[in-house]
């Protein structure tokens, strides 16, 4: 993705954004609601609002995406299991349904990869004969997860594709995802809140505010040593093992700017503790400060 700008009436919701990742590779995009961290993640799709206005590039292979990757190249695992799956169909039946569509395969031989999908995300023969609404929620995401493979994609975007179900579901089917993505040689392109599990499953994580990167690294890096002050004050003020009972949290006092109303400066500037004139005066670029790139003028561990 490189410099990526999608504008609204009202102003720019993303504000150039670029990043590669590799074959294989868990990446993340983290960040407040409102970041633009479902634009970015469904520019990729080609599934953007029919109001926006895009700007920049994305390719994949070193050639551009089409309408026709989704499904093929590019898969999409949503938040909602149900907006993936007809109810109405057998699972197995929607997979194979996917399967001919792509390989034009016969219905026998389309169903035998279908029910080896399923297999594959531990869904027996029961389950893979069901509609979507005989399932758990659990169940059923594992079918998507199986739905999104079942076309051998390079691509995988999973935007919060957790947040339905219960925290122990939630380790098992991004676990399942990730291992599933991992061998098939799938990217994995992960949107999400949950920044333990980002810290456990991705290996590089894209720290987003007010519609652009302020932080991008390794995992390890970026979330056990932050440099921007924004990812700084979102890792403080959330709950983490070890902390002791009836701690106050910091507070990241105030709110992201909408779109359209930053100003000249850094957008986090406002709400920066180490804003200095300059940050109200430019926005930083991204620089490479202690191994991840970072946007900010007065990153931790260099003098202001
Ligand atoms: N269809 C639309 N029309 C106008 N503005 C939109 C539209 N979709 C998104 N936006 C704007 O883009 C901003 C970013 O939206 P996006 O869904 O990408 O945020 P996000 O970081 O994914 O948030 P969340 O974590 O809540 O999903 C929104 O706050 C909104 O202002």
């Amino acid at each position: 993705m490189d410099g990526l700008r999608v504008g609204f009436p009202d102003g720019e919701a993303v504000r150039g954004v670029s990043f590669d990742m590799a074959a294989g590779e868990v990446f993340a995009l983290v960040g407040e609601s409102g970041a633009g961290k479902s634009l970015t993640a469904r520019t990729l799709l080609g599934m953007v609002p029919r109001a926006a206005r895009l700007h920049g590039r994305v390719l994949l292979d070193g050639g551009p995406v089409t309408p026709a990757d989704l499904g093929r190249r590019l898969a999409w695992i949503p938040q909602d299991a149900m907006s993936a799956l007809s109810p109405v169909h057998r699972v197995e039946d929607q997979l194979a349904f996917a399967v001919r569509s792509v390989s034009g395969a016969r219905r026998r031989e389309a169903l035998a990869v279908a029910r080896r999908a399923l297999g594959e995300v531990g869904l027996g023969p029961e389950a893979a004969g069901a509609v979507p609404h005989a399932l758990s929620g659990g169940m059923r995401q594992r079918a998507v997860i199986a739905m999104a493979l079942v076309n051998g994609p390079a691509l995988v975007v999973a935007d919060e594709p957790t947040t339905a179900l219960d925290p122990a579901r939630q380790e098992q089917v991004l676990t399942l995802l990730r291992e599933r993505c991992a061998a098939t040689g799938a990217a994995l392109l992960l949107v999400s809140h949950d920044l333990a599990a980002v810290r456990r499953h991705a290996d590089r994580v894209a720290v987003t505010y007010a519609g652009r990167i302020v932080e991008l690294g390794a995992a390890d890096a970026v979330l056990d040593r932050p440099v921007a002050p924004y990812t700084r004050g979102l890792l403080a003020s959330l709950p983490h093992a070890g902390i002791p009972r009836r701690t106050r949290l910091p507070v990241l006092a105030g709110a992201p700017p909408a779109p359209g109303a930053s100003g000249a400066g850094c957008s986090f500037a406002p709400r920066c503790p180490h804003a200095a004139e300059l940050c109200r005066r430019e926005e930083p670029a991204l620089r490479v400060v202690d191994g991840r790139a970072v946007a900010c003028h007065h990153p931790a561990g260099e003098v202001a």
